[in-house]
Order: structure tokens, then C-alpha cells, then sequence
């Protein structure tokens, strides 16, 4: 038997008047993987993800959470009791403490990690939210998403307001979830961080998917920086090889991006003499620009 995946979407389409926000996604998250949702502001990540909680309707299409139609209400009820919900922008009673609005949380959905939870992420439980920095209003999100010990976790940029430290407390604390085998999806502009802890990553361009890939294939797509030191300045044309791209040349330094034959490289620098040579994986905020090309939706 299969297991049946954690969410399915399945020619999902969101509109909003002209703005097509989801463009007949379709793709599969397993269970027990953990899934980065990429795409730059606007693409319509959290649309996804709304609609996977169902507090937004699709079009036309579907998705399923743990098996449940999100338009079925009452099956949908059911699974989310399962599910933890990070949303991008939480809203709280600023007046209350931080215990008092987890009390409530714990009241409507169970607090079987709380204690867990609240010593790994730790703003101060007996202060007003209004008094919060934005981390700290991001470690209660994160708590409250984590405490009721749910089989699936979404997020929407969980990353958000946390300072380095604390997105390495997140990262880590994710990679055990997934030996634990929860289900993680999460939404996410920050690419090294994407890297860090997702087994595979989608990535959504004005409402359509445009990848869909395990992170080390798509490092593999990336290719591979080069920069190369020659006693003499490279011909650009001895270089006019497949899999050349963002090309640079000052003097004797060479620097570009190989997504090519190494074989071929070597062979077009074996006239050369080379005083120095670096091949390292390109940061993937450039794999996704050439995903992306020239028009990169920055708007
Ligand atoms: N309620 C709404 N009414 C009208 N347009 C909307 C609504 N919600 C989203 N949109 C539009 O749909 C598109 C996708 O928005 P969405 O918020 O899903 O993107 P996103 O990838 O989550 O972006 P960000 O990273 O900025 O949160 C955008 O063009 C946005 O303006």
C-alpha cells in the first residue's frame, strides 16, 4: 500500500478578479518530507497556502490535507486538528500575555508540546504581546504551530523577524521533526534557508509552478561557479563552449557559471596556463535567478 500523500494539489486555480494568483498548480507533498514553497513577493505562495487551510476557495481545481478535500468542510474540520498553521502575518489581542493567548490556543487544540516548545523558542510568556519585537511574536507563531503535536506544519515565511540564532534553533529543530516524521511545508523567499533543512522545493512564478525538484538537482541545475587566474588573459571565443553563463572577465581573472561537460572545459584550457582555479556551488539565490531569467517578477 501507498501511503497517501500529506497534501495533493490538483489543478489548483485561485483568481482574483484579473490577477490569477494560482495557475493550475498540481504537485504532491509525501508524508514525512519537509517541502519549500519558493517564489519571489507576490507569486502567490500564500494564496497556497490559504487555500490549503481552506480559508480561501478555489476556483476551480483542488487540493487535499491528510486526505481531506479542502472543500469538504467537515472532513477538512477534522484533518486541521492535525495540522499546524503558521501564517505570515499573525494577529493577536495585543493586550493579552503571551501564556494567556497560548492557554486559549491550548483550550481550543491541546498543549501536548507546549513545554517543549516554549523552552526552545522562549519570548516572554508574561508580558503583553503588544511589548513583542517581531521575533518574538514569530517564536509564540511558532509555538502555537508546533503545540498540539500536529502530523503536518504549514508555514508561510516561518523565517521571517527571526535573527541568525533563532533561524538556527528553526532549522535545527526541523531536521528533528523530519527524523520524527512530520510533515513540513513551508512557504519561503529565503533561499539558503530553503537548503538548509527541505528535502524538496517547488518553486512558483506568477502563480505558476515552474519547478518542481529535489534540492540537490536543482543545486545540480545551478551548476557550478568558476574563476580561474591565467598567466595570460583568456580568448573569450576558446571559451564558447555549452553551459557558459554570466561570464566576466577582468585581466587575468575569469569567472563564470558551468552548467556544462567538465571534459570540455578542461579540454578548451589545456592551451592555457592556469596560476590558480576555484570551482564552488553557486549560492542558490542564482540558481533561482536562472530559473527566473531577466524578468524576475520583482515588482
Ligand atoms: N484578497 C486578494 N484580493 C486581490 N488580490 C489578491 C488577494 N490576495 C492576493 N492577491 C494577489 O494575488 C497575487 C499572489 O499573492 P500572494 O499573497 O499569494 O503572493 P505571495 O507569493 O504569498 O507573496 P508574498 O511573498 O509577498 O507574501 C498577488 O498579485 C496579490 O496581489
Amino acid at each position: 500500500m501507498t501511503e497517501m500523500p500529506a497534501i495533493e494539489v490538483q489543478a489548483l486555480t485561485k483568481r482574483f478578479g484579473e490577477t490569477v494568483a494560482n495557475d493550475a498548480l498540481e504537485f504532491r507533498v509525501e508524508s514525512g518530507e519537509i517541502f519549500g514553497f519558493l517564489g519571489p513577493n507576490g507569486a502567490g505562495k500564500t494564496t497556497t497556502l490559504r487555500t490549503l487551510l481552506g480559508l480561501l476557495s478555489p476556483t476551480s481545481g483542488t487540493a487535499t490535507v491528510l486526505g481531506a478535500d479542502v472543500r469538504d468542510e467537515e472532513p477538512l474540520r477534522q484533518a486541521r486538528k492535525r495540522i499546524g498553521y503558521l501564517p505570515a502575518e499573525l494577529s493577536f489581542t495585543e493586550s493579552v500575555t503571551g501564556e494567556s493567548f497560548l492557554g486559549y490556543q491550548a483550550a481550543l487544540k491541546g498543549d501536548e508540546r507546549l513545554t517543549e516548545m516554549t523552552d526552545l523558542f522562549d519570548p516572554p510568556l508574561e508580558k503583553p504581546i503588544r511589548t513583542y519585537s517581531s521575533g518574538n511574536r514569530q517564536m509564540l507563531g511558532l509555538i502555537q504551530a508546533f503545540m498540539h503535536d500536529p502530523d503536518l506544519v504549514i508555514m508561510d515565511e516561518p523565517t521571517s523577524g527571526l535573527d541568525p540564532l533563532k533561524q538556527e534553533r528553526l532549522n535545527s529543530f526541523l531536521r528533528a521533526e523530519r527524523e520524527a516524521g512530520t510533515t513540513i511545508f513551508f512557504s519561503s523567499h529565503v533561499l539558503g534557508e530553503v537548503r538548509r533543512v527541505c528535502d524538496r522545493v517547488g518553486i512558483i512564478r506568477e502563480g505558476e509552478l515552474v519547478a518542481l525538484e529535489d534540492i540537490d538537482s536543482l543545486l545540480r541545475k545551478g551548476g557550478k561557479r568558476v574563476r580561474l587566474h591565467t598567466d595570460e588573459p583568456l580568448d573569450e571565443d576558446a571559451l564558447a563552449l555549452p553551459g557558459i553563463v554570466d561570464f566576466e572577465q577582468v585581466g587575468t581573472v575569469t569567472r563564470f557559471t558551468f552548467t556544462g561537460d567538465y571534459n570540455e572545459l578542461l579540454a578548451a584550457l589545456s592551451t592555457y596556463s592556469l596560476i590558480d582555479m576555484e570551482i564552488e556551488e553557486p549560492p542558490l539565490e542564482e540558481v533561482f535567478m536562472h530559473y527566473y531569467g531577466d524578468d524576475r517578477g520583482d515588482r
